[in-house]
């Protein structure tokens, strides 16, 4: 019989930052840089594996004492991994959830795991010589749709020249951005980052779009910047137009009143983002839909709880993003094909990226007609570039950025750029 025993015998834990557009959201805009972490995990065997989370100083700080923690653990034991995250965290204080405040109250000790999980899955894999996919229960589809992920975005950083996407700041700027990602990308589904400009002026964007485009599902997300009238009434504008809207108010109690008062379908990924938030949600009938993501779920095994949940309650699930690298994009692609329920195109923020930073080879992740292939071979299917680690590393130490700060980098430019919420 074949030897898969393998115990941790090292954990490497590297921040790394890449380059990001100008991309305007309800609390601001993003920096010039976005920051990850990288996780590599080798056995006793020498076998390796990685994982890839938000890379914010307290964030780290938590990986850099779950991985001292991890060294002697079995990689087949999810239980096990739980267990000494929950110990090295202790009795931590919340906070560092990399998302520049749009969600909070996820599962500290789930977002500290979620990449050594994925590390885990990748070697276990490669012990046994099959995908991820086939130790999640086997992929129910050859590749995952993707969504186009719209945002209004300024032409550059300020100071520095336009770069390759240009402005996006009206239905007309927003059409071209989608025609752009379409053409390159083959995406049949768009959704727009919302919550930037008065409600109108997203409806009528929404409305560009649905005329430009006919015949595929619009998604629009505000994250949370509306009050329930104001939701309510974009609801009512927009009735029969989206094939969800997300987000569209604060907290369980708000959301339950929009979805009461609307037959449009509700998503989120702000109000359901831990397991405690499940009963509360299902009982007010708060949400149609979950926006699953192994970044703040615990890890790709967790996200297979969490769909168990969503059968038991008639939820849907989508699949969220925040900006991120190709060892990201594998373990989506290899969750989203090995959960039957998740029938919605996922979020991805790729088309960001510029195609030379990553830490990846990223050829096995290729787009086609909007989807991405899942990885055949054992494990994830991607393999580390160290160069390339090395130079985003490298990055990181250079751009002076250490926490994702959308508001504040935006009042460098607009001092009085508000903060209330709702913000209409
Ligand atoms: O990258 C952004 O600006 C997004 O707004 C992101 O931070 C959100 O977490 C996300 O995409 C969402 O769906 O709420
Ligand atoms: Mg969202």
């Amino acid at each position: 019989m074949v030897d898969t025993s393998a115990t941790i015998a090292d954990v490497t834990v590297t921040p790394v930052a890449f380059r990001d557009p100008p991309l305007l959201n309800t609390v601001g805009v993003h920096e010039p840089y976005a920051l990850r972490t990288v996780v590599e995990v080798t056995t006793d065997g020498g076998v390796s594996g990685i994982g890839e989370t938000y890379g914010g100083t307290l964030h780290l700080e938590r990986l850099r004492r779950a991985a001292a923690e991890l060294v002697g653990m079995d990689v087949w034991s999810l239980h096990d991994l739980i267990a000494r995250t929950t110990r090295a965290l202790g009795t931590d204080t919340p906070g560092g959830d990399g998302m520049s405040g749009m969600v909070t109250g996820s599962s500290t000790v789930d977002r500290v795991m979620s990449p050594f999980d994925v590390a885990c899955l990748d070697i276990q894999g490669k012990l046994v010589g099959r995908p991820v996919s086939d130790l999640l229960g086997g992929a129910v589809r050859p590749a995952v749709p993707y969504s186009a992920y719209l945002f209004y975005k300024w032409a550059a950083h300020p100071g520095q020249e336009d770069d390759d996407w240009g402005a996006a700041l009206d239905p007309a700027g927003l059409v071209e951005q989608a025609r752009r990602m379409i053409d390159e990308y083959g995406f049949s589904s768009v959704k727009l980052k919302g919550g930037v400009f008065p409600p109108d002026e997203e409806i009528a964007a929404i409305r560009a779009l649905r005329e430009a485009f006919p015949g595929l599902p619009l998604r629009l997300d505000p994250n949370a910047a509306w009050s329930v009238e104001t939701s309510l009434r974009v609801a009512r504008e927009l009735d029969g137009v989206l094939q969800y809207l997300e987000d569209p108010t604060e907290g369980v109690e708000g959301m339950a009143a929009v979805a009461g008062g609307t037959p449009t379908p509700l998503a989120t990924n702000m109000c359901v983002v831990s397991f405690d938030d499940l009963a509360p949600a299902v009982e007010r009938k708060a949400v149609g839909i979950v926006l699953s993501d192994h970044h703040f779920w615990g890890g790709l095994r967790r996200c297979g709880q969490l769909s168990a949940i969503a059968d038991t309650f008639g939820l849907g699930l989508s699949m969220h993003s925040n900006s991120h690298l190709g060892i990201s994009l594998a373990a989506m692609t290899h969750l989203a094909a090995a959960t039957p329920r998740l029938t919605y195109a996922c979020d991805t923020h790729w088309p960001w990226k510029r195609p030379d930073e990553d830490v990846v080879d990223t050829t096995p992740l290729r787009f086609t007609e909007g989807s991405v292939a899942v990885p055949t071979a054992p494990g994830l299917g991607v393999e580390l570039d160290r160069d390339a680690l090395a130079r985003l590393h490298r990055q990181y130490l250079d751009c002076g950025l250490r926490d994702r700060d959308d508001t504040g980098y935006m009042r460098r430019f607009e001092p009085s750029f508000p903060t209330e919420t709702p913000r209409w």
